[in-house]
């Protein structure tokens, strides 16, 4: 070991998610730098410059939230209090933060992006995605995008989120492929397509989605959110590293994200669509959770993820996600973690470290992996379900720098 070390000792129980999913009791972890350098039983820790000591704590990877959208103004509590009293959730109420959102000042939007990335920080997200996708003209789109990048960790182009007011579908179709994917294309490194009805068609989906893989981003969908339809389909077709919401599943959209997989050995070129579940985005739209179990039995990888955005989903706290996916959708406490951690890093491409080791594996806790972890007030990761909205998150490291 070379650079300052840190050991953090007397950790309850250590969940890793990596390759052998260890959970190790009386544990200790040494940081060096970014980077874990060692984990193993607390007896045969090397020494470190500095220590910590958790106390009995349990110790997980950070969260890695592989689906958000903080890049807004203004919220939509009446649309909210309207859903709670009977009405549905249509893609229409998009425009309401569009119009709050070209209103903001840069340092506004900036500041609201920065306050939202640290709050997820601060609940033991250590890794996280955003958007555009309030913006809608070629302006508005680059604008999120430049502010955006300054604090994601991932950015995703989603100029076809919805066609604004006073535009011919097509005719929007093109200015997204067109100069809207050139202006934002030095932020990003993703693109996303919501393909619903009262969205985008799956044609146009597609069209979408090509001209952005041209352009050299890697390929996510929202699909089968509010009701069956083309989305997985798509997704899968078009090779997309995800295919997010998943409510509204036929078998065989099950079966084609199961197919991506066949034959994957964990290497990064064979990767199939990772199903994300957004559970906070499914009760507060009142929709049929999305069934994680089933996919998770036909062997299809699942991430779980906030979906934090303030239409569907105002929260970005990833706890409450593992519990509800615990509670209600049938999962172990070890699947929901695992799909809170390694299946957003597989999601986002980011499971493993590049060949070049310039971008460590996230997600997981393993020697040469990036230092993010967690510790929770609690001696194990089943206090997550077991004490659902408890305030359980003590301590965090990002990149072996303490956030909290
Ligand atoms: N479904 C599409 N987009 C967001 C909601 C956006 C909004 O309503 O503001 C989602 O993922 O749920
Ligand atoms: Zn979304």
């Amino acid at each position: 070991m070379t650079g300052a070390t840190t050991i953090i000792t007397g950790i309850g129980e250590l969940m890793t998610q990596d390759a052998e999913q260890r959970v190790l009791k009386d544990a200790a972890i040494v940081l060096e730098d970014e980077r874990i350098a060692w984990l193993g039983p607390a007896a045969n820790a090397p020494a470190a410059d500095s220590r910590y000591d958790a106390g009995g704590r349990a110790c997980l990877p950070g969260w890695v939230d592989s689906h958000t959208h903080l890049v807004f103004a203004g919220d939509r509590t009446a649309e909210f209090e309207a859903r709670m009293a009977g009405q549905s959730y249509a893609a229409g109420g998009i425009s309401v933060t569009v119009d709050a959102t070209r209103r903001a000042s840069d340092e506004e939007l900036g500041s609201l992006v920065a306050q939202r990335v640290a709050e997820a920080g601060a609940n033991g997200t250590t890794y996280l995605e955003t958007k555009t996708g309030y913006g809608l003209n070629v302006e508005e789109e680059a604008r999120s995008a430049r502010i955006a990048a300054a604090t994601a960790d991932e950015l995703t182009f989603l100029g076809a989120h919805l066609v604004p007011q006073g535009w011919k579908a097509d005719d929007y179709v093109q200015t997204v492929t067109g100069p809207m994917l050139s202006a934002v294309r030095p932020y990003v490194q993703w693109a996303d397509v919501f393909c619903e009805t009262g969205a985008f068609t799956p044609d146009q989906s597609r069209e979408v989605l090509r001209a952005c893989r041209d352009a050299g981003l890697g390929l996510r969908v929202h699909g089968n959110q509010l009701g069956p339809g083309e989305g997985v389909r798509l997704a899968v077709e078009e090779a997309a590293a995800s295919v997010d919401h998943v409510n509204h599943l036929e078998l065989s959209d099950i079966d084609a994200l199961a197919g991506s997989w066949s034959g994957w050995e964990g290497d990064p070129d064979s990767r199939g669509t990772v199903a994300t579940c957004l559970p906070a985005c499914d009760l507060s739209t009142r929709q049929p959770l999305a069934p994680a179990r089933q996919l998770l039995d036909a062997g299809v990888p699942v991430a779980l993820a906030s979906n934090c955005n303030p239409g569907t989903s105002y929260t970005s706290s990833m706890a409450f996600c593992v519990a509800t996916a615990v509670l209600q959708m049938g999962l172990t406490v070890a699947e929901a973690v695992r799909a809170a951690t390694y299946g957003g890093a597989l999601a986002l491409h980011r499971e493993q470290t590049t060949d070049d080791g310039g971008r460590l594996a996230v997600g997981s806790l393993a020697v040469g992996h990036r230092a993010d972890l967690q510790l929770l007030d609690a001696p194990s990761a089943t206090h997550l379900a077991y004490r659902p909205g408890m305030q359980l998150t003590h301590a965090v490291w990002r990149a072996g720098q303490r956030l909290r």
